[in-house]
């Protein structure tokens, strides 16, 4: 079990909701996923009318934990706001912060992100700030009130990898006592188990799985590659060294002359 902010969480894997080729499909790949937490856009499905309330019913019947995001939103104000409808939405004071500050690069605005979560965390939220991995945001999102961190690996939806895993290591030295949850840019399986061997706590992630050629395969293999990664870590991984080491006993060896 994964405690997050003191809720039991079965898997230690959060999945998006968006782009999956058909609402089934999104079904089957979150139970495939054996996630417990799924993480849903507000502002974009509401603006999706007739469809918006179907997809609510649809992640109201998937039994997992819901966490809405503020993705698309690139003001402190909108940000804000958008939390504010998600709590009442979705009866959660979880809320996954996104400030976008870039179009391009999707980068957050962490200016804006701390300015935000602090008004989110004195407002009673609990705040999943999607950041960078500078050390010095993280302090003052702390500062600011959050429990938890969600730092990028790489730019959302660039399937990229964790691009900067020295400053992943240090986050996580840094921040030993604090859930760390990766965030964007996992492409790949391997992706998810390398960061999760570093030692986060978890990884979220959506267009790996909503674009892969089959979403519901690819999302079970994530699950399996979090669980792995996390029992790696767990284990006590060896270290790497550049010299040769006989992993067969050499006494006793049969002599031939
Ligand atoms: C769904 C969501 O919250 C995204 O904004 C998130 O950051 C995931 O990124 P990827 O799509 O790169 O996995």
């Amino acid at each position: 079990m994964f405690d997050l902010l003191g809720t039991a969480l079965s898997s230690r894997l959060l999945l998006g909701t968006a782009q999956y080729p058909s609402p089934a499909i999104l079904a089957d790949a979150v139970s495939a996923s054996g996630t417990s937490v799924v993480t849903v856009s507000l502002r974009r499905e509401m603006a999706g009318g007739r469809a918006g309330e179907e997809f609510w019913s649809l992640i109201r019947s998937l039994g997992t934990r819901v966490l809405p995001n503020t993705a698309g939103c690139h003001s402190v104000k909108e940000a804000v706001t958008t939390a504010k409808m998600a709590r009442e939405v979705f009866g959660t004071s979880w809320i996954k912060l996104e400030v976008i500050g870039n179009h391009d690069t999707l980068q957050p605005d962490v200016f804006g992100l701390v300015e935000a979560a602090r008004i989110l965390s004195e407002d009673g939220f609990s705040v999943f700030p999607y950041t960078t991995d500078d050390l010095v945001v993280a302090e003052r999102l702390l500062e600011a009130g959050c429990k938890v961190l969600m730092p990028w690996c790489a730019p959302i939806g660039s399937a990229l990898g964790p691009v900067n895993i020295p400053a992943l290591r240090s986050m996580r030295a840094q921040f030993p006592g604090v859930p760390l949850i990766v965030d964007a840019g996992l492409g790949r399986p391997s992706h998810a188990a390398t960061v999760m061997e570093l030692g986060f706590d978890a990884v979220l992630l959506n267009t790996a799985v909503a674009k892969a050629a089959d979403p519901v395969g690819m999302a079970r293999a994530f699950g399996k590659a979090v669980e792995a990664g996390r029992e790696a870590f767990c284990s006590g991984m060896l270290e790497p060294r550049e010299v040769a080491m006989p992993s067969t006993p050499t006494i006793g060896r049969a002599v031939f002359s």
